[in-house]
C-alpha cells in the first residue's frame, strides 16, 4: 500500500493525493463552520478534556497546553487520523480569559476591555500517530468604548457567556470590535493560514483536502 503522504514524484503535476481522515477534536460550532466554509469537512470527536485541570504560566502557553491535551485525548480513539485540537483565550494584560459563563463576569470583562486592546490567542495541535505539530495564533483585538447600556444589552443576549473573551467577531460582538491586527480566523477559533502550515508539516496540502471535499458554491 503506497504511503498516502509520500511526496509526489518529481515533475508530477500537482494533483489531488489521498489524505488521512481529518478529525476536529472540538465541540466548537464556530471552528467547524470555519473549516467547512474553507472547503474542509472534518469528523468531530469532542475531547471532553477538563480545561480547569490544566495550567500554564501565560495565556499563549495555556492555549497550547489545552490544544495539545484535546488532540491527544481524541487521537487515542481514532488511530491513523489527523487530529486537530484547539483552544482559545483572550490575553488581557497577561490574564488568560476564557468563557465568562456568568452575566456578572461578562459585564466585568467588558468594563475592563472597552476602549482597549487584547490579544486573542488560539492554540492549535495537529497530531497523527504520535507526531505533533503545534503553534499559537495571536490576533490583537481593539474593542469599542461601549457604554453601560450596550454592555447590558450584549450580556442580555447570552452570546458573550459561552465564548472565549466574552465576545465574538462574527456575531453580535462584531458591533463592538473596532478592528483586528492578525488573522481574524484565529479569533473565531481556528487560524486557517496557521493550520495550512501545520498540515504541510504533516505532508498534507490544503488543496488535497479540498479535493476530498467537493466545493459547494454558496448561494450568494
Ligand atoms: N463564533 C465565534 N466564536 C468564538 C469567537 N471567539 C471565541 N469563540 C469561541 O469560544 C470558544 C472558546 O472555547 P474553547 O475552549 O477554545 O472551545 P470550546 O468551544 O469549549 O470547544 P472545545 O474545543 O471542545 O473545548 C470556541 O468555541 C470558540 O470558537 C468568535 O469571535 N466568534
Amino acid at each position: 500500500m503506497p504511503d498516502p503522504l509520500a511526496a509526489a514524484p518529481a515533475g508530477a503535476p500537482p494533483g489531488p493525493r489521498p489524505v488521512p481522515r481529518l478529525v476536529l477534536a472540538s465541540a466548537s460550532p464556530a471552528r467547524l463552520a470555519s473549516l467547512r466554509a474553507a472547503g474542509v469537512d472534518p469528523d468531530v470527536v469532542v475531547s471532553g478534556v477538563d480545561e480547569d485541570a490544566l495550567g500554564a504560566p501565560d495565556p499563549g502557553s495555556l492555549a497550547l497546553v489545552l490544544a495539545r491535551a484535546k488532540a491527544r485525548a481524541v487521537a487515542e480513539r481514532v488511530p491513523g487520523a489527523l487530529v486537530l485540537g484547539c483552544d482559545s483565550v483572550l490575553d488581557l494584560d497577561g490574564a488568560a480569559l476564557g468563557k465568562p459563563y456568568e452575566p456578572e463576569e461578562a459585564r466585568r470583562r467588558w468594563r475592563a476591555m472597552r476602549g482597549r486592546e487584547g490579544v486573542l490567542r488560539t492554540g492549535h495541535c495537529l497530531l497523527r500517530d504520535g507526531v505533533e505539530h503545534a503553534a499559537v495564533s495571536s490576533t490583537t483585538v481593539r474593542f469599542a468604548d461601549v457604554d453601560e447600556a450596550e454592555v447590558e444589552a450584549y450580556v442580555a443576549t447570552g452570546e458573550p457567556l459561552a465564548v472565549a473573551g466574552a465576545f465574538t467577531l462574527d456575531g453580535l460582538g462584531g458591533w463592538f470590535v473596532e478592528g483586528v491586527d492578525g488573522d481574524p480566523h484565529g479569533v473565531v477559533g481556528v487560524s486557517l493560514p496557521l493550520l495550512r502550515r501545520l498540515l504541510a508539516a504533516h505532508g498534507v496540502r490544503v488543496a488535497d483536502l479540498w479535493a476530498a471535499q467537493p466545493y459547494a458554491r454558496p448561494d450568494c
